[in-house]
């Protein structure tokens, strides 16, 4: 994650094009680079293949790497007005079967695709491998998770009960936050659109490949059902899941599912969490409020959130409704994307953004810090949009820093309800960036001036700091000093001499 003591300026857009990367010749994608439905895959195709069933419909920088520039993209209709691309399985599942005939070692055992020659016994001892590997991951994010027994009870009734109040937006425009000029907000624009300019895109395939699926396995938070863990192809989720990126050499994943909570439960969890949010402003080096900010840790852990030069403390007592608002919003999300997953191997903690104006936005970055341990292992990230549609750019990231690689952006709208994961090794591969949008937000029925936004990003704290070892080194010492006399009954039953 990136502090926002050291924005260049208001675009957060990163470098501009390279000259050389301009002229570099495409090579052939590895990668599935799709924002269809149905969890279509593509391995091992040529990048002309991919643009000409994959790209986005909506597509951004890759739409405008096919068609002359025509303004910012800014200036398009939302992603349900678009003209829809058929992305269903079906349709895709002769090429795919092509395509996996040709290139079995490619083939991942979570997707749809044809049989190998191998028989069911073959099938039955990969499965059972692949189980044993799945539930250690389970295991893992178990180990993670905190314990929910001793979680508040949600107050639902809040959450369906209380009607919205209005007038939501405690920061709304006051004149004393640095709005940009016009000029700022031109540039910022001419340099967006100079960013879809560039040159064709491309997700260049991996070269030193991460242990591939095959070898260790991952199951996606979206593959969880309630029966065994394995999700049959067949079986439809709570709602639909978009595959946004798929790269298995480097194993990194991102999907998207478009509204996956009710608007209604929305608008009632944004209320809440925009009232009760302990939120902090975080300030650019020109003093502008970028964005606002709060952490919140499920019970059992106190860790705080570092990143940059800014921490954000856990608060010691969040208010109850701030808690019930967030232990309600991580069961609706979960229930809806990942209803196999067991309850103790939920996200332990929250990051949440608020963007009270469309102008405010988070800069090219990676959740890598090592509270996570997301450069090391698979890393799962859940993060959930309430309010104004925003647009998230995901890409490959250049070695040893955060700029991305601009011919690899990925971009989808994020709109009120929809949830968006990345997992796999995604944060040690990739960055993402929520770009201001200054001309075109998309005008939401509850907030007065319908421009914000909140994000709520689910993660699992792997390595606990020290003050929170502290903590749990110091309760345990507490319980056996309380409870001497139960734990050793023989050693105080000596009478004294
Ligand atoms: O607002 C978003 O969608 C992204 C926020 C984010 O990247 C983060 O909190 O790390
Ligand atoms: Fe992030």
């Amino acid at each position: 994650m990136k502090d926002d003591s050291d924005l260049k300026d208001e675009t957060e857009l990163g470098p501009l094009q390279q000259p050389a990367e301009l002229r570099q010749a495409n090579t052939p994608a590895l990668v599935l680079l799709a924002a269809s439905g149905g969890g279509t895959t593509a391995r091992g195709r040529t990048q002309e293949e991919e643009k000409e069933r994959f790209l986005p419909p909506t597509g951004g920088v890759r739409d405008l790497c096919r068609f002359d520039f025509e303004g910012s993209r800014n200036t398009r209709p939302l992603t349900a007005e678009r003209p829809q691309v058929v992305h269903r399985a079906w349709a895709n599942l002769w090429p795919i079967a092509c395509m996996a005939s040709l290139y079995p070692s490619l083939r991942s055992p979570l997707l749809p695709g044809p049989q190998s020659p191998g028989t069911q016994a073959a099938q039955a001892l990969k499965d059972g491998v692949q189980r044993r590997l799945l539930s250690c991951q389970l295991e893992d994010l178990i180990c993670a998770g905190t314990d929910t027994r001793s979680t508040p009870k949600p107050l639902v009734t809040e959450l369906t009960k209380e009607p919205a109040p209005p007038g939501l937006l405690k920061n709304s425009i006051d004149g004393q936050r640095g709005r940009p000029t016009e000029r700022i907000v031109r540039d910022i624009e001419e340099r967006k659109a100079s960013l879809r300019k560039v040159a064709k895109h491309s997700w260049n395939p991996a070269t030193d490949l991460e242990p591939s699926l095959e070898e260790r396995p991952l199951l996606l938070l979206g593959d969880f059902t309630p029966k065994d863990g394995l999700k049959k192809e067949s079986e439809a989720g709570n709602c639909e899941r978009k595959i946004l990126l798929w790269d298995e050499g480097r194993r990194c994943f991102a999907s998207h599912w478009p509204a996956a909570l009710a608007s209604s439960f929305c608008s009632y969890a944004f209320d809440l969490l925009m009232q009760h949010g302990p939120w902090e402003a975080l300030h650019s080096k020109k003093g502008q409020v970028t964005r606002e900010t709060c952490w919140y840790v499920r019970a059992g852990c106190r860790c705080d959130y570092t990143y940059g030069i800014a921490r954000v403390r856990a608060k010691k007592k969040p208010s109850a409704t701030f808690r019930a608002a967030m232990e309600t919003l991580l069961e609706e999300v979960m229930s809806r994307v990942c209803p196999g997953l067991p309850k103790d191997a939920w996200p332990n903690c929250a990051n949440l953004n608020l963007y009270t104006e469309a102008w405010q936005s988070v800069g090219w970055h990676a959740d890598d810090e090592s509270l996570f341990m997301g450069r090391d292992r698979d890393c799962p990230i859940v993060s959930v949009s309430l309010g104004a549609r925003r647009e998230f750019w995901l890409a490959l990231r250049h070695e040893n820093c955060m700029d991305p690689q601009l011919k690899s952006i990925v971009e989808v709208d994020l709109c009120d309800g929809d949830v968006l994961t990345m997992e796999g090794l995604c944060q040690k591969h990739c960055v993402h960036f929520v770009p201001c949008d200054v001309r075109n937000v998309a005008p939401h029925p509850w907030q007065s001036d319908g421009r914000a936004r909140i994000n709520v990003t689910w993660r699992w704290i792997r390595d606990h700091k020290q003050r929170c070892r502290k903590l749990a080194l110091w309760v345990l010492v507490k319980t056996v000093v309380w409870n001497f006399h139960n734990l050793f009954p023989s050693y105080c039953a000596q009478p004294l001499r």
